[in-house]
């Protein structure tokens, strides 16, 4: 007994066998770091990785095709694809499939892609896993891409955890990535094809009411925090937005925004070429998750598009009675549809009512506010001596702010570019008079679409506008100009404002 405790190291002697062990394993380690090539290091990592893999042979492989059915995108192939390449390291070839679509910054480290045929290693849990993309093509038949991921054993554990783990990676990846896709369907190929998302419009730069901003932002941040809430009420996650307004008023710059704003990719689906329902709901089951899927000027149709209507609107009443949209029919889930048009009145009313398009968003001509937010926005500026009887006169005169904005844009001196306005031009040739059209027997005589055709038919089709302005004299003007956003305004003549409205 006494023998065995005296063999027994003491409790310091062990404490300095553990430093000596740890300053050995640090100067190795330094050694290592400092001689050995980071490539090589990588070099043999990636060959014990291989030899173990091959030596633990998996023996239970998941397949995992792109599409599930014969059109709807797999969600879980889809989210493998934004998974796997921050999984490349573990690479079992000498070769990284490397590339680039950011045109923004060219000169960027380019992404990772997803070589076919080659073992992509992940980890999870302590079981090893090891995936493998797929790609067949057939004759006459469109390429058919398949993943497959193989493990020793686990299969529950993979299958209750490891795939939610990779969809949660996956949506995080995409929460954050810097270039949106925009998506074009080919009819021809019966498939989306894809392009980078160059519109860069976002909340920031979007000149808005700032209390539609702030409802706009909230309601789309609540829309995407939603899951539960949808699920609860037995809805799918879907939201749909109708803006509408004249040309020129940023509807599909509000789409930018939006998109950029929830990082979500845009479907632009052009609805007069699409020729029944079965096709329109093939097509929309091929979106994927988090997306946008727009419709522009849903007003305007072909023959084609009219006859498909009159069928539609039949089968509408018949679904709106059972409280069916077939724009939500199985098509997934964090969806935005957002159909545009500039004539809401001219939209079938079966498009309008309660629970099909959930918010819907006027825009408008240029308010004050919105053309002194342009103003800051392009002139970097917070204000100017000419702006106070601009925005008196955009409450008056009908003015686009894509009108506003093309005059901004000529110039950085900011007296040159406000007075390329159509109130610029006003009190440039007024001598700086206040204008307004107010006191025209009546309250105004606000300029629209509709008298401006009026208007140009009256003058023999020549494309004049006549706008009435009131001059601080009291003297009522009619200002004659080739268009608002065209040649300088000149007097025509003086009259009674009253006989020619
Ligand atoms: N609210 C706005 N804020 C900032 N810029 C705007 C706004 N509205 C229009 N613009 C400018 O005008 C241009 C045209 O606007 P946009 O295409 O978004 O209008 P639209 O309403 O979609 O027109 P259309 O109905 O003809 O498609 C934009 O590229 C942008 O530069």
């Amino acid at each position: 007994m006494a023998t065995f405790y005296s063999q027994v190291p003491s409790v310091s002697s062990v404490f300095s066998l553990y430093t000596t062990f740890s300053a050995i394993t640090m100067l190795l380690r330094t050694i290592l770091n400092e001689v050995v090539p980071k490539g090589i290091r990588e070099y043999i990592t990636v060959k014990l990785v291989d030899y173990f893999s091959s030596y633990f042979q998996s023996d239970f492989t998941f397949v995992i095709e792109q599409h599930w059915g014969e059109y709807v995108e797999n969600q879980t192939f889809r989210a493998a694809q934004v998974y796997l390449p921050t999984r490349l390291a573990g690479l079992s070839t000498g070769k990284l499939l490397v590339g680039s679509n950011n045109l923004k910054n060219p000169t960027a480290q380019p992404n990772l892609g997803i070589p076919v045929d080659t073992k992509i290693m992940d980890e999870f849990e302590r079981i090893h896993l090891e995936w493998t993309l797929h790609n067949v093509k057939s004759k006459g038949r469109r390429e058919k891409r398949y993943f497959h991921l193989t493990c020793k054993e686990f299969r529950e554990k993979i299958m209750a955890g490891y795939f939610a783990y990779v969809t949660k990676s996956a949506e995080e990846i995409m929460r954050h990535r810097e270039n949106l896709q925009i998506f074009t369907y080919n009819k021809e190929d019966s498939d989306w094809e894809s392009a980078i998302f160059e519109h860069h419009t976002t909340f920031e730069t979007l000149a808005i009411e700032p209390d539609l901003k702030t409802t706009l932002i909230d309601d789309l941040d609540a829309f995407s925090k939603g899951k539960d809430f949808f699920r609860s009420v037995g809805r799918a996650w879907k939201r749909g937005y109708l803006l509408y307004g004249p040309p020129g008023t940023g509807k599909s710059s509000m789409v930018a925004a939006i998109a950029n704003h929830m990082k979500y990719n845009i479907y632009d689906l052009q609805i007069q070429s699409v020729k029944d329902d079965g096709e329109l709901r093939e097509i929309l089951t091929s979106t994927t998750n988090r997306s946008i899927l727009l419709i522009e000027d849903i007003d305007c149709g072909s023959d084609a598009s009219r006859k498909r209507h009159t069928k539609e609107k039949e089968e509408d009443d018949d679904d709106s009675k059972k409280g069916k949209n077939k724009y939500e029919d199985g098509c997934g889930e964090e969806k935005i549809i957002i159909f545009t048009t500039n004539h809401k009145e001219m939209l079938d009313p079966a498009l309008l009512r309660p629970g099909r398009m959930d918010v819907h968003i006027l825009m408008d001509y240029c308010t004050p506010l919105v053309f002194n937010k342009l103003v800051s926005l392009y002139l970097k500026i917070d204000g100017h001596i000419l702006c106070d009887s601009i925005e008196k006169l955009v409450l008056d005169v009908n003015t686009t702010p894509a009108e506003i904005t093309q005059q901004l844009m000529a110039s950085k001196d900011a007296d040159i570019a406000l007075k390329g306005t159509i109130g610029g031009r006003l009190l440039e040739e007024y001598g700086g008079l206040i204008l307004t059209t107010k006191n025209l027997g009546g309250g105004g005589y606000p300029i629209q679409e509709s008298h401006r055709s009026r208007r140009r038919r009256d003058v023999g089709g020549s494309p004049r506008l006549r706008i009435s302005v009131s001059l601080s004299d009291g003297e009522s003007l009619w200002l004659n100009g080739e268009n608002l956003g065209g040649s300088p305004l000149r007097r025509e003549s003086s009259v009674d404002a009253k006989c020619n409205r």
